[in-house]
């Protein structure tokens, strides 16, 4: 199975709701979809989110990235070569993390229907089912209570509250959720960078002294504040996860050895994809440090990859945020992987198990 061309389309899903963090504001998914074609007729789906705030991947700069530095690497290419093809995408070029990730899904999509088996199975098998949280877009007291609220009536066992706006407020946002989802919900925090370190402990240590009980706080301070995040990390109960401070395996080593955070956000979109997302995943566990695996504002493409990822790599991956499709009006993927509310489930199918996508906008090359 040889790689003869790569295509691009442009999905646009509507949100539910508007999700909004710190960091921005955003009513409907725009997505790079990827199409990896081959010479036996078979195609693997990839998909790259433009989150230039947090990647700095716009879509002009994921498309050229694609286009003129890692496709004219790939043509010719063999699939069973996954290493070979995984290494020249990591080293086409520095950065760009998000058009890597949407390749190297889009392979590893096709390296499961070359040997006719789901991904997860491929990458070393798990319980197939997994669960999980649903963002609370940060917003009004009362709107974000009833948002918790009816997370929980769905079933959503674990909210992902977004605060950093304003730490008094935070402070009451939480409190009354807290109070609203009368211990039927864990409640984790992202703060998306929002606190300084010293906002962060005063909030946390303000919330641990009320016998508010948290999962964990996601990246408190500035993304390159690595001290900033050990101080915080040093000085409270509730424990600390990095997601924009880390990118790659080597960020997560440093991290690691600076004991600057207790748990690591895996994200493809940060990784550049699947391969680097196993190399954290296999040195957290060396660590003994527990993984999340999360998603940008992805539609069930990319997120089936980091579903198949998260199964396989359960001994590690122990949260998941992966509520992407959940937060969207509809699903655009015919087959793959099955979203269910909380509830996520792989297929047998090879590969991710895409069979179509639909509402996809040709993007000419
Ligand atoms: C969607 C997911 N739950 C999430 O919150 N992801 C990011 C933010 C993604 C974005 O801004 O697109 C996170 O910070 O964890
Ligand atoms: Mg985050």
């Amino acid at each position: 199975m040889k790689i003869t061309d790569i295509q691009f389309g442009m999905l646009r899903v509507p949100l539910k709701t508007p999700f909004k963090t710190a960091l921005r504001t955003v009513n409907t998914v725009e997505d790079i979809v990827v199409m990896v074609h081959t010479d036996s007729g078979h195609v693997g789906y990839g998909e790259a989110p433009a989150t230039a705030v947090i990647t700095g991947d716009t879509h002009g700069s994921i498309i050229a990235a694609i286009r003129h530095y890692i496709s004219p690497r790939l043509i010719g290419q063999e699939i069973a070569d996954l290493n070979h093809i995984t290494q020249l995408i990591q080293s086409a070029m520095e950065k760009n993390t998000s058009a890597k990730a949407a390749v190297e899904i889009a392979i590893y999509d096709l390296w499961g229907q070359l040997y006719n088996a789901p991904l997860y199975k491929l990458l070393g098998g798990g319980d197939p089912v997994i669960t999980t949280d649903i963002t609370i877009s940060v917003d009004y007291i009362d709107k974000m209570v009833a948002d918790s609220v009816s997370a929980v009536e769905r079933g959503f066992e674990s909210l992902k509250i977004k605060v950093g706006k304003d730490i008094g407020v935070d402070i009451e946002r939480v409190k009354a959720i807290y109070a609203a989802v009368e211990g039927r919900a864990l409640l984790r925090l992202d703060a998306n960078q929002g606190w300084t370190a010293k906002q962060a402990v005063y909030a946390l240590q303000t919330l641990e002294d009320a016998g508010i009980k948290l999962e964990l706080i996601e990246q408190p301070v500035k993304a390159r504040d690595l001290a900033g995040m050990r101080y915080v990390t040093e000085r409270v109960h509730t424990p600390v996860m990095a997601d924009e401070s880390v990118f790659g395996p080597m960020e997560v080593i440093e991290l690691i050895r600076l004991r600057a955070a207790d748990i690591i956000n895996i994200k493809l979109m940060k990784t550049g994809g699947i391969s680097n997302a196993i190399r954290i995943a296999d040195i957290a566990a060396m660590h003994g440090v527990e993984c999340m695996i999360g998603c940008m504002l992805e539609t069930s493409i990319s997120v089936a990859a980091a579903v198949h990822v998260a199964v396989a790599k359960s001994n590690v991956i122990t949260k998941i945020d992966l509520d992407g499709p959940s937060l969207c009006q509809f699903n655009p993927v015919d087959g793959g992987v099955i979203f269910n509310e909380s509830e996520i489930s792989v297929t047998d199918a090879p590969g991710l198990g895409i069979r179509e996508i639909r509402g996809l906008e040709r993007i000419e090359a």
